[in-house]
């Protein structure tokens, strides 16, 4: 059940029309968080081999075959064996040539199917981009002075500009992505992130971001616009599906770098081979030779290489975590620290007053109308919830208008911790007042000349000791300054956290919670949620600094965090995951969204980095121990007729030289076709050190590499031999 928002009317119950499609294919699934998004055929879907094949066709392209040296070799060889068919045609010719298309298109489908799966989640999500119709405030420097009646004029969602402000009111689609200035309301967000559950989204907080394509179900909201034409959290997503923004990693570019020297290395040594063989007396054709440079050169890996990392990505968008990087995916499988903020990130982040609590000897009444005058301008959400239990409780009335416009408001700032206001009219001028942590208005008190009682701190210490947030309240009158009592603000630790930690902890990777509330209050949630370590009462440059401090320690820093004095920390971090539910700032600083807005994703966004990288270590260790097996069907085959005491090397005991080259090639195209699900799912992660890790693949892929042409080649060549011009 979602907490009822302070201001709004009740939340009506969200559209769960079944049959409404998710960016996902699937229906929506019920409310609730964490769940996994599945559809039928799992992570690979044979059928899509054949959906995919024309794209593999159109890969054909030189542009796009120059981006992969292992590839382009092929193609190359497959174009001079082409030729030489032509010129002096043959089965054999013909046969090899044939396969050697067939190795490259099958890399290419590799691809395609990777990137297939994505086009289809594209496809929804344009749906949901719809063509919306705006309401933009007319006189954008009036906002903040009257944004209620302020005039609007309708333009097309697409001409929206940042900094342009937009009316959004119930049942209406919000035209872009910002930050919401003015108003609380529950949205629909389903169309991004397939959770039917509404979120409450208002002004002031760390709740402010929306999302342009998501509905409003309730009430009504000023929306800043953020993003420019085209470059919508949506449009970005959709590219990121599709694949279109994918960049190589720096590890992609060292691989291809290795594949590329390993490729020249072994077309030096086809060179050789033929004055080699015509001194024998055995000279070669260019099939042969190109055959022999194909078996050898690592076109397993080559062609799997992409479509492993575009699995990664879409591995992520399975679990709702949106990566804009690639390399943070990768940096995630070694990550060793984690940090969180709280507020939002670790509780729910509803922070509200629950009570006032006067020092002894003074009037509560009184502390309710200094707490609610300091907040009638405080659009935080505590600021906010403040005013409620001033009303609620209290049965305090707001000023009039006119009342509220002789007095100057002090904004709350993470850096003061505190807010406030200075009146300035009638009998009440003079007034100042001031709600916030604990010893920032011990200080103001104390710089004004007061003195604070010792109950406000035993007051506030017993409030953050049971893991609630304590605002003191002061005024300055013409009594003098002095503190009149506490605010209690309540916020929920997040459902399941602490066992989740406790996995992180098994994984090896410690966690930290940053935040800016006061070290008690810190303590307690830091003990409920099972953190390892926390800084308490930092800034936005303590949070920035320490994770420059790990880094420098060495250490792959993630940082998990809603809030905009959160998006310096998000920005640095090696991951710097953002909650959906933040603020735009935050979800622009980090490199992924984590849609569910649930901390302790960040276990699944390792498990799946680290699967990425044995995905690929284990893909390259088969590739290139595959090959050597291919120089023993290969190389006595060649020279068979010249020195018979090669005939040793036939220990497969393939059936003529023709039917032993033709075999390698066949089997060096199909194992391409057959690992592709296993490139695509990924080999299984299992938590274990990375010694054990690295020992169990090179002796699962390097023996399985090393044995399985020997089987698969032999089997071929029984296949073939009997067919009349290979046999
Ligand atoms: N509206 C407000 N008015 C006055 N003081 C506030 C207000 N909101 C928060 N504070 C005080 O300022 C402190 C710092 O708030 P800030 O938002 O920077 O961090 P936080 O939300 O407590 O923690 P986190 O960084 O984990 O989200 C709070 O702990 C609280 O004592
Ligand atoms: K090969
Ligand atoms: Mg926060």
């Amino acid at each position: 059940m979602l907490p009822a928002p302070p201001h709004a009317s009740p939340a009506p119950t969200p559209s769960t029309d079944p049959a409404a499609p998710t960016p996902y294919g699937g229906a929506p699934a019920p409310g609730g968080r964490g769940r996994r998004r599945s559809r039928p055929g799992g992570l690979f879907d044979p059928k899509s081999l054949l959906t995919s094949f024309p794209e593999a066709l159109r890969k054909l392209h030189p542009r796009a075959l120059a981006t992969k040296p292992v590839l382009f070799v092929v193609a190359c060889g497959a174009v001079l064996t082409t030729l030489s068919a032509v010129l002096t045609p043959s089965v054999f010719a013909w046969v090899i040539s044939g396969w050697l298309w067939l190795t490259v298109v099958f890399a290419n489908l590799a691809e395609a199917v990777a990137e297939g799966r994505g086009r289809a989640q594209a496809e929804t999500l344009r749906r949901t981009r719809t063509d919306t119709v705006a309401r933009r405030l007319r006189n954008n420097w009036r906002v903040g002075i009257d944004l209620r009646g302020a005039e609007t004029e309708t333009l097309p969602a697409a001409d929206l500009q940042p900094f342009d402000f937009v009316v959004v009111e119930a049942g209406e689609v919000i035209p872009a992505d910002g930050d919401v200035v003015d108003g609380v309301a529950a949205v629909d967000e389903s169309a991004v992130t397939g959770e039917s559950a509404p979120v409450i989204r208002e002004s002031g907080g760390d709740r402010s971001g929306v999302t342009g394509g998501t509905r409003v179900l309730s009430d009504r909201l000023v929306v800043r616009v953020t993003s420019r034409p085209g470059q919508s959290f949506l449009d970005r997503m959709i590219a990121l599906v599709e694949g279109a923004t994918r960049q190589r990693t720096p590890n992609e570019i060292a691989l291809h770098i290795l594949l590329a020297a390993l490729t020249i290395v072994f077309i030096l040594v086809v060179v050789t081979v033929q004055p080699m063989a015509s001194y024998a007396g055995a000279v070669q054709s260019t099939t042969v030779l190109v055959a022999l440079l194909v078996t050898l050169i690592p076109t397993t890996i080559g062609a799997l290489l992409s479509a492993i990392g575009i699995a990664g990505m879409d591995r992520l968008v399975q679990r709702n975590v949106l990566a804009m990087s690639g390399r943070a995916v990768e940096a995630a499988g070694d990550i060793n620290t984690l940090m969180l903020d709280k507020t939002g990130t670790i509780t729910l982040g509803n922070r509200e007053a629950v009570a006032f609590v006067p020092l002894p000897g003074l009037d509560e009444l009184q502390l309710a109308d200094a707490a609610q005058l300091s907040s009638l301008a405080d659009e935080t959400p505590e600021g906010r919830s403040v005013v409620v239990l001033a009303k609620n409780k209290y049965g305090l009335r707001q000023p009039a208008e006119g009342e509220l416009e002789h007095a100057d408001y002090v904004e709350f700032s993470a850096l003061t911790r505190m807010s406030g206001v200075d009146l300035r009219w009638a009998d009440r001028s003079g007034v100042a007042i001031r709600k916030g942590a604990a010893a920032q208005v011990i200080d103001w008190v104390a710089l004004h000349g007061g003195e604070v009682p010792a109950e406000a701190r035993l007051f506030t210490d017993a409030i953050a000791a049971s893991g609630g947030t304590p605002l003191l309240v002061a005024v300055h009158d013409r009594y003098g300054p002095r503190v009149l009592g506490v605010i209690h603000l309540k916020d929920v630790v997040k459902d399941g956290i602490h066992e989740r930690f406790a996995e992180l902890r098994r994984m090896g990777i410690r966690t930290v919670m940053i935040t800016g509330d006061n070290p008690l209050t810190a303590r307690a949630i830091a003990q409920e949620a099972g953190v390892d370590d926390y800084l308490a009462e930092a800034t936005p440059e303590d949070k920035l600094a320490l994770i420059t401090q790990e880094q420098e320690g060495g250490k792959l820093v993630a940082m998990t965090g809603d809030g905009t004095n959160d998006a310096p920390a998000l920005a640095q971090a090696d991951v710097g995951v953002a909650m959906n539910t933040g603020t735009s700032a935050a979800k622009e600083a980090g490199n992924m969204v984590d849609l569910d807005s649930d901390p302790t994703k960040l276990i699944e966004v390792v498990e799946i980095g680290k699967q990425l990288l044995i995905t690929r270590g284990a893909l390259t260790t088969f590739s290139i121990t595959n090959d050597v097996a291919k120089y023993f069907a290969i190389i006595p085959a060649m020279f068979a007729g010249v020195y018979p005491g090669l005939s040793a090397l036939n220990i497969m005991g393939l059936h003529s030289p023709t039917s032993a080259i033709t075999s390698a090639i066949i089997f060096n195209a199909l194992i391409i076709i057959a690992l592709i699900p296993l490139a695509l799912r990924g080999v299984r992660y299992t938590p274990s050190s990375a010694h054990d890790l690295l020992r169990r693949n090179l002796t699962r892929y390097g023996l399985g590499g090393l044995i399985a042409p020997f089987v698969g080649i032999k089997l071929i060549d029984v296949l073939i031999s009997g067919i009349p011009g290979l046999g």
